[in-house]
Parts: structure tokens; C-alpha cells; sequence
């Protein structure tokens, strides 16, 4: 059973490696932010995080299955996309980008609690069959260090690997110094919830197990 990651994460690609499964890579090319205010138009305000992550994780597993039979015809097997985004008192955010938004962001996460929402699309895909979706959103109350110093979130900004990551923190990375506890299921965090992952293979019919070392 072959597996498709619809995503440029590196983490997502990480993850899926760490745990037995090689996919093939293939970007969506979904403008997230029209999507984004397309939904807020119609919903007529601003949507909740868990239902952002799923609108984005469902576009761009969608946008990537829509392409593949062209290039991939006999692909049989799951898509897989994700999208993250962190709430923190009421506001959700995604990757800062800047330097200036990253250190904001941390002066209002140190000492607090925030969490991290993934959405999770994952479709059965085989030759000359309708796709079959599965979806979930999964989430991680994530609480920062309380004695995190300005000195050291601007050496964290420094690096730059706060500006391209959801909650301008990693849990796996350099962050993991700032990050004292994390509630749910940590992966989450990273990019996309193995264990939800599994539980969506399984709903379609695909044991976890049997996608260990497929070859992409
Ligand atoms: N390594 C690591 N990456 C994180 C962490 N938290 C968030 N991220 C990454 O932050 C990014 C969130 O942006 P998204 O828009 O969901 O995904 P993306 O990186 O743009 O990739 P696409 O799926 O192609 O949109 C993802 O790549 C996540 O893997 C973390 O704790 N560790």
C-alpha cells in the first residue's frame, strides 16, 4: 500500500519516515489564504482554529489527489494532508514569518498555555475509483517555559526556525528547551498526529501496519 504526503513539511516528512513509511512527496498547490477568506466570506466571520487546520488539510490533500492520476495512474493507496495552526487566548495564528511577529509571539506564549490544532485529511485512492476520505482534527495544549528570557528568544528568533513553523516554537527542535509540557498526543505538535493518522487509515479499510516500508 503506497502513501502520497500532500505537503512540503519537512516535519510531516520526518514524521511519516520516523514512523516506518516512506512516501511519495507531492505538493498541493492550494493558495491557503484564498481559502482561507473564502470561508470566512461565506461563513460571514472568522473560523475556529480546528476548522481552519481541516478546511486546509482537505484542500490540499484534494488539490493533490485531483493531479495524480495524471501522473501517478496507478497509484493505490492514501493521500495524506495536514495544517497546523496555534491559538493563544483567543487568537490563532500561523507561521510568523518575521523576526518582529516571532518575538511578539513569544513575549505572549512565555509562562503561557496554547494549543496547537492539526487537521488531518486522508483519502483511498485507487485507479478508476471515486476517492474515499477520511478527516479529523486533532489537538495539544502546549505550556512554555515561564523563565524563558528576552535574551533568549531573540537568540531563538535568531535562527530563524521560529518564523516557519506554526506556533513560531518547535517541540522537536531547538524550541524543545522552552516547551515544559505538552498534553495530547505530541506528534501533533510536529506537523500531524500519527495516532490520528492510523485511526483514519483504519476507517478506511487500511491497517497501519501493512503501510511499514512500502516502497513510494
Ligand atoms: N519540526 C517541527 N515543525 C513544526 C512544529 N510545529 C509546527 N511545525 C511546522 O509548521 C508548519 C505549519 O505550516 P502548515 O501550513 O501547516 O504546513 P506547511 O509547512 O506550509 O506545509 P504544507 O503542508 O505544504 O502547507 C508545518 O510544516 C509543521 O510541520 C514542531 O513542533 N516541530
Amino acid at each position: 500500500m503506497r502513501v502520497c504526503l500532500a505537503s512540503t513539511s519537512p516535519a510531516r516528512l520526518m514524521l511519516l519516515r520516523q514512523a516506518g513509511i516512506e512516501p511519495l512527496v507531492v505538493p498541493s498547490e492550494v493558495d491557503e489564504d484564498a481559502v482561507t477568506e473564502a470561508a470566512v466570506a461565506e461563513r460571514g466571520g472568522p473560523l475556529r482554529p480546528d476548522e481552519l487546520v481541516l478546511l486546509l488539510a482537505r484542500a490540499k490533500a484534494a488539490d493533490v489527489v485531483g493531479g495524480l492520476a495524471a501522473r501517478h495512474p496507478d497509484f493505490d493507496g492514501l493521500v495524506i494532508g495536514g495544517d497546523s495552526m496555534f491559538a493563544l487566548d483567543g487568537r490563532v495564528y500561523g507561521k510568523p514569518y518575521t523576526a518582529t511577529a516571532a518575538a511578539e509571539r513569544w513575549a505572549r506564549m512565555r509562562g503561557a498555555t496554547g494549543v496547537l490544532y492539526s487537521g488531518h485529511s486522508v483519502l483511498r485512492v485507487r485507479p478508476g475509483v471515486p476517492p474515499v476520505e477520511a478527516h479529523a482534527v486533532a489537538e495539544a495544549s502546549v505550556t512554555f517555559a515561564a523563565d524563558v528570557t528576552d535574551a533568549e528568544i531573540d537568540a531563538y528568533v535568531a535562527t530563524g526556525e521560529p518564523l516557519l513553523v506554526a506556533g513560531a516554537f518547535t517541540v522537536d527542535s531547538l524550541g524543545g528547551a522552552f516547551i515544559t509540557r505538552v498534553e495530547g498526543d505530541p506528534s501533533t505538535v510536529v506537523g500531524m498526529s500519527l495516532s490520528t493518522l492510523r485511526e483514519l487509515a483504519g476507517r478506511l479499510g487500511v491497517t497501519w501496519t501493512d503501510l511499514w516500508g512500502e516502497p513510494h
